[in-house]
């Protein structure tokens, strides 16, 4: 059965996670199809209680998913909140996919992580390299509950013909992004870092680790983009990474930080925070064959991304966002 192009047109496609950096990105893209929109706060079905789960199913019966809800953090939460990364993304990951089966939803795609392929995989990381070899310490029960949603959507697949697709992001940053100087990622953290300290007039920012480590970053708009158009154009078992294509060291990224912010004091390393993986660069061929590659530059993302947080900065929504990590 010819599977693509699938068409999104007069669809009713949910979105889970909605509220989040991700999840609110794909409504903003959303807005361009012509689709019926449906969410659902987690007050009302927290997506870790399979029963709640399965009766919005069966009652909603959505004929799209995306599945952008998880627990989600920087390499501290990860590393911390390690019972509830792994409870989380797995009870979030099998209830949706098997909620999603049983009340026949037409497609659906989950979300995974760059996160899950090994620690020292040759680089650029290719979708191959899963399961070849041991973790990143600091973020193995995330990646072990992405690798268990991913295998459930390729078992799905397998047994039941579920058009069910996973893709691989990148570290992602933009608007509604956490902004908790301990629990974010990299992006948001060294934003408000270098923000407070040019507004405070500080003489030094530190920046955790050697600076050593590469990272590549994707503009959350355009990982919005890349979904919607892989939901459309691609049906398979096979992963598909998400990203640029391109990576650059932490030290290097700190400096392109403090440019965008106009911080103009000095940059200190603490050595005693954790690197993690050296290295996260996708290979990310599957996608440019597939016909989409990112638009927005690391710089120009940057300057958006900050131009949302001085905008948000006082708001309470992520201000409640961040006291729920
Ligand atoms: N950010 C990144 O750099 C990367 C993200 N990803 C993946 O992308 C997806 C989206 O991440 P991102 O947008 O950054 O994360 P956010 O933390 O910004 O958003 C997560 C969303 O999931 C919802 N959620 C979490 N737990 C539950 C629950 N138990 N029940 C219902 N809803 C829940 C949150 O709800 P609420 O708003 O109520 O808190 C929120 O809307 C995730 O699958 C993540 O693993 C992958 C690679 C990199
Ligand atoms: C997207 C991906 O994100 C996580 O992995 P990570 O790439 O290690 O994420 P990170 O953004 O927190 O750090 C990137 C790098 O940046 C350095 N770094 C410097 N200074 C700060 C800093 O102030 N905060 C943070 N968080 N990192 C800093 C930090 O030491 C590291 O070398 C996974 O756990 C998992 O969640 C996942 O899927």
């Amino acid at each position: 059965m010819a599977r693509v192009p699938f068409e999104l047109r007069g669809k009713s496609v949910y979105v889970a996670g909605h509220r989040g950096m991700v999840g609110s990105a794909l409504v903003r893209r959303l807005a361009r199809e012509d689709v019926r929109l449906v969410t659902v706060e987690r007050r009302e079905v927290d997506l870790r209680n399979q029963a709640a789960v399965f009766d919005w199913f069966a009652q909603m019966r959505p004929q799209v998913a995306f599945l952008a809800a998880a627990k989600v953090g920087g390499i501290v939460a990860n590393d911390t909140l390690r019972a509830e990364f792994i409870y989380d993304n797995i009870a979030i990951a099998t209830n949706a996919l098997h909620a999603a089966h049983q009340s026949g939803v037409e497609k659906l795609m989950f979300l995974g992580s760059s996160c899950i392929y090994p620690k020292l995989a040759p680089q650029p990381l290719h979708e191959d390299a899963m399961l070849t070899g041991p973790l990143e310490s600091t973020n193995e029960p995330y990646a072990i509950a992405k690798i268990a949603g991913i295998k459930m959507a390729e078992a799905y697949r397998h047994q039941y013909g579920s058009d069910f697709i996973s893709v691989m992001p990148t570290n992602l940053y933009g608007p509604g992004d956490n902004y908790h100087p301990e629990l974010s990622h990299v992006v948001a953290a060294l934003i408000r870092r270098f923000h407070e300290a040019k507004v405070s007039g500080a003489k030094t920012v530190v920046v955790w680790g050697t600076g050593t480590p590469r990272r590549e970053f994707l503009y959350v708009d355009d990982m919005a983009d890349a979904c919607v158009h892989l939901m459309k154009t691609y049906s398979g078992a096979e992963l598909i990474n998400v990203g640029t294509g391109t990576d650059i060291t932490i030290a290097e990224f700190a400096h392109l930080v403090a440019d965008v912010i106009g911080y103009i004091g000095e940059i200190h390393f603490d050595t005693s925070r954790p690197d993690g993986t050296p290295r996260k660069l996708l290979d990310v061929s599957r996608l440019t064959n597939l016909g989409w590659c990112a638009a927005t530059s690391l710089h120009d993302g940057l300057k958006r991304a900050y131009a949302a947080y001085l905008s948000h900065e006082y708001k309470t929504e992520i201000a409640s966002r961040t006291g729920s990590l």
